[in-house]
């Protein structure tokens, strides 16, 4: 089990040296059951959890994300398996990101702290979020995150093409990612001055020079990088966008593992390499 004393960014950094930083993303669609062979149901999604943990027992990877949208496609069913997944990989140490991208007002967040943080609710050690309502509406996710050792990921440039119109556009002077990333590090240096602080950013691996940017003016964040495989991402484009913070970097990829599967012997090579591709990209302990 992983120990909650200790901020994530430290908790990361221990287990992106002793196994790898990449993020294996534990996304159940319902093109992945089918390839699979399992029913598009709650029986086929417990199947996956369990081939997924059997996959994960290796110890290639040091952290799981769980696409929170394919559990909560099932019902309270799903949601049990959720849970489920997140327990048995915390007992086999890795670090789960629960990627919810959850976002309301201040009160509304509170409780999206406590359901996704700590103990109490789902017990996963970092959450996504989205910022629509405003960067200081999360901030009692972001207390939370500090007071329990886990992290809040905020989606500031995503890998999707839909993203880049609203994110790139102005709020005032600066591009809207910008801003966020200016206020991110305020936050950062409310909860944890002078280190890697408890709110980290989403940037995509398929974007160009503008997430360069955006990544240098973010110096206390972890990043969580989607976009590789499945969306066109490369390492070699992570290494160019993240030059300088790659210590800091998460890269995660979902269909291009889950393709490997369902052999368990399978996912673990497909695990395994990209493991040692991430252990590449990070400055060496
Ligand atoms: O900007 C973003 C933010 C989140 N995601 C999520 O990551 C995975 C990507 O899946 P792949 O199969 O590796 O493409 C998925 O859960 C997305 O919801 C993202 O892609 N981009």
């Amino acid at each position: 089990m992983t120990d909650v004393s200790r901020p994530f960014a430290a908790r990361f950094a221990d287990i992106a040296d002793r196994r790898s930083a990449f993020c294996f993303g534990a996304d159940p669609s319902p093109a992945v059951l089918r390839d699979w062979g399992l029913p598009a149901d709650a029986t086929g999604l417990a199947d996956f959890v369990s081939i997924v943990l059997e996959a994960v027992e290796a110890g290639h990877v040091g952290l799981l994300k769980p696409q929170v949208a394919f559990y909560e496609a099932f019902g309270p069913a799903g949601m049990a398996e959720l849970a489920r997944l997140i327990a048995g990989a915390r007992n086999r140490g890795l670090l789960v990101i629960a990627d919810a991208k959850r976002g309301d007002i201040g009160t509304s967040s509170a409780g999206y702290g406590a359901a996704w943080l700590g103990r109490g609710g789902f017990d996963a050690d970092a959450v996504t979020l989205t910022a629509y309502l405003g960067l200081g509406a999360l901030s009692p996710v972001f207390d939370r995150a500090a007071d329990t050792g886990s992290a809040a990921f905020v989606v500031v440039r995503s890998s999707n093409p839909e993203g880049a119109a609203l994110q790139s556009a102005l709020s005032g002077d600066v591009a809207v990612a910008d801003r966020l990333a200016a206020e991110i590090e305020a936050e950062n240096a409310r909860l944890a001055p002078g280190a890697t602080g408890p709110v980290g950013a989403v940037i995509g691996a398929t974007l160009g020079a503008e997430a360069t940017r955006t990544v240098a003016a973010m110096p206390s964040a972890l990043f969580l990088v989607p976009g590789l495989g499945a969306q066109g991402g490369t390492l070699e484009d992570m290494a160019r966008i993240f030059v300088g913070a790659e210590a800091r970097v998460i890269p995660t990829a979902s269909r291009a593992i889950l393709a490997a599967g369902p052999s368990v012997a399978d996912l673990r090579t497909a695990l395994a390499r990209n493991a040692e591709a991430a252990m590449r990209l990070r400055p060496k302990a």
